[in-house]
Parts: C-alpha cells; structure tokens; sequence
C-alpha cells in the first residue's frame, strides 16, 4: 500500500497579525482534508511585546539574537498567546487542535547554536524530530500545532526559526507520509517583482533558483526560506508550495518549487 499524504503547513507571524487574514486561513486549514499539522511563527509580536517590556530586539540574517529575557518574551508569545489562541479557535471550527512545542513528548529536539562569529544566544538547531510520538497524535485524529520553540535533551528550550520548524518536521515525516510542505505569509508566492502582488512565480526549480539569486530578485526572509525549501526536498519531502493565506481557496496562484 502506498503512503498516506501529509500536509504540514507554516504561517508567518504577519499572516497571525491580520485578524481578517487569519480567520479566512483557520477556517481553511480546518476544513483541509486528511491528516495535518501546522507550525507558526510570531516574531513580529515577539518584538512587540519584547519592547513593551523594555527589551531591544537583534536580529541578524532573519534570526533573532535571543538573551535570556527575549527567551521568556518568546515562550510567553509563541507557546502561549499565540499557540493557545489559535488551537482554540481551530477547536471552534470543529479541527482536534493539540498545541506543542519541541519539549512536549520531546518531539522536536535540538542543540544550541554554536558560537562563531555571532552569538545568536538561546537559538535552537533541530537534531531529532519525534516521529512515532508525532503519528500517535495523527493516528488519534489530532492536528499537532507546533510553536517556534525546540527545547534540549537537557531542558533548555530554544527560539528556532519556524519555517526550520516546518521543514524538518516534514523531512522527518517523509519516512512515514507522502508529505506536502506549504509555507503561507504576507506574499501570494516568490513574486518575479517583489513591489507586484500579480507577478508570482508558478514554478521554481534548482536552475531558476541559481538565476532568481544572482538576479537579486529574491532577497531577506525570502532567502533562508528557498534554502530550506530546496534542502527538504532533496530529504524526502514529496511537494512545497509558497503563498498566501488564501492557499487553500481553489483557483488560488502560488509557488510550486521543484526539484
Ligand atoms: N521575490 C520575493 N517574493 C516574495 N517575497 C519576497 C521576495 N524577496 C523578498 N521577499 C520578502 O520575503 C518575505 C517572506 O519572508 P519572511 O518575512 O521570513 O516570512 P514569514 O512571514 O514566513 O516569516 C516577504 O514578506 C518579502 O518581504
Ligand atoms: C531563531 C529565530 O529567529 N526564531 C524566530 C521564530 C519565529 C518565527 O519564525 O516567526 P516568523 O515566521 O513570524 O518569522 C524569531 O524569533 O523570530
């Protein structure tokens, strides 16, 4: 018997912002047929909330520079508020939500950055993902909801990124599911003219890609995640897609990348 799809679907914390936007997405994503997960960000409220307590936010390459009390800011953020919010609201259009983040049933394991020339502090680099504890949720009709926090083998929870989230989670469930990765932000897709919402791209593999960087067409948040998504692919995901919140709304154009 062949594998059962997977869809594992990121949002982005300025897709979370917009009330309207993320209504129209949850009910979506709940009525998303066969087995799910979602994994979403925060990082524009992390920093919003990070400076309503006093603390200055770093940010270099897209990654945030987390201290100890951006650490707190960000369990507070992504683990609670935001997880939480969103599971209830997934439960009230009748979706089994179940919010996780790496420490629970130790399903998402990582180490701590190393330093070299940065110290990004608190930042997690995902090892293990746990893939029997994942497929029990699956397998009793729940939609695990992953934050953007990892955690140690030791204990220490960890700000990762999460389309690193997303990503790893779905090469790690490729052993099991035929798995389709979506990233869902602000954007309706990799746009040909960053400035033109109508010039998105329909189709990116390995050659376009080479040209879309040397071309500088892509730039920002945009480059780590190509980079992941062409990393997962050649680890087993079956199909990527990137585009808005409106992803799942039929006719809808976005980006399919390939190898
Ligand atoms: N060619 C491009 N097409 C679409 N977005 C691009 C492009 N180049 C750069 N970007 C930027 O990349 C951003 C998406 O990355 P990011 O901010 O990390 O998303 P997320 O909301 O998932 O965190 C877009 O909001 C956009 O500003
Ligand atoms: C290490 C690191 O940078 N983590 C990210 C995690 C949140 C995230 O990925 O949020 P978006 O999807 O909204 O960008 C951060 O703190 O910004």
């Amino acid at each position: 018997m062949g594998k059962q799809d997977l869809s594992i679907v990121k949002i982005g914390g300025k897709l979370i912002e917009n009330e309207e936007r993320l209504s129209s997405f949850l009910r979506d994503f709940a009525a998303l047929k066969g087995p799910k997960i979602l994994v979403h960000g925060g990082g524009n409220m992390a920093t919003e909330m990070a400076s309503k307590l006093g603390f200055a936010t770093q940010m270099i390459d897209g990654r945030r520079i987390t201290d100890a009390n951006s650490l707190k800011v960000i369990v507070m953020t992504y683990g609670g508020l935001i997880n939480k919010s969103i599971v209830a609201r997934l439960q009230a259009l009748g979706a089994n939500a179940i919010g996780l983040c790496g420490a629970d049933g130790k399903s998402i394991i990582s180490k701590k950055r190393a330093v070299k020339e940065i110290d990004y502090g608190f930042v997690g680099d995902i090892e293990t993902v746990n893939v029997s504890f994942i497929n029990s949720l699956l397998g009793q009709e729940c939609i695990p909801v992953f934050s953007a926090i990892s955690a140690t083998l030791e204990g220490q929870l960890l700000n990762t990124n999460g389309d690193s989230v997303a990503a790893e989670i779905s090469k790690a469930m490729s052993s099991v599911y035929n798995t389709r990765l979506y990233f869902c932000f602000e954007k309706a897709g990799v746009l040909a003219n960053p400035q033109d919402e109508n010039s998105v791209i329909a189709e990116i593999d390995k050659d376009k890609y080479k040209q879309l960087l040397e071309n500088k067409v892509i730039s920002e948040g945009m480059l780590p995640k190509l980079h992941n998504c062409f990393e997962a692919l050649e680890h087993g995901v079956n199909e990527i897609f990137l585009g808005n919140a409106d992803i799942f709304k039929p006719d809808n154009s976005c980006t399919k990348i390939t190898r």
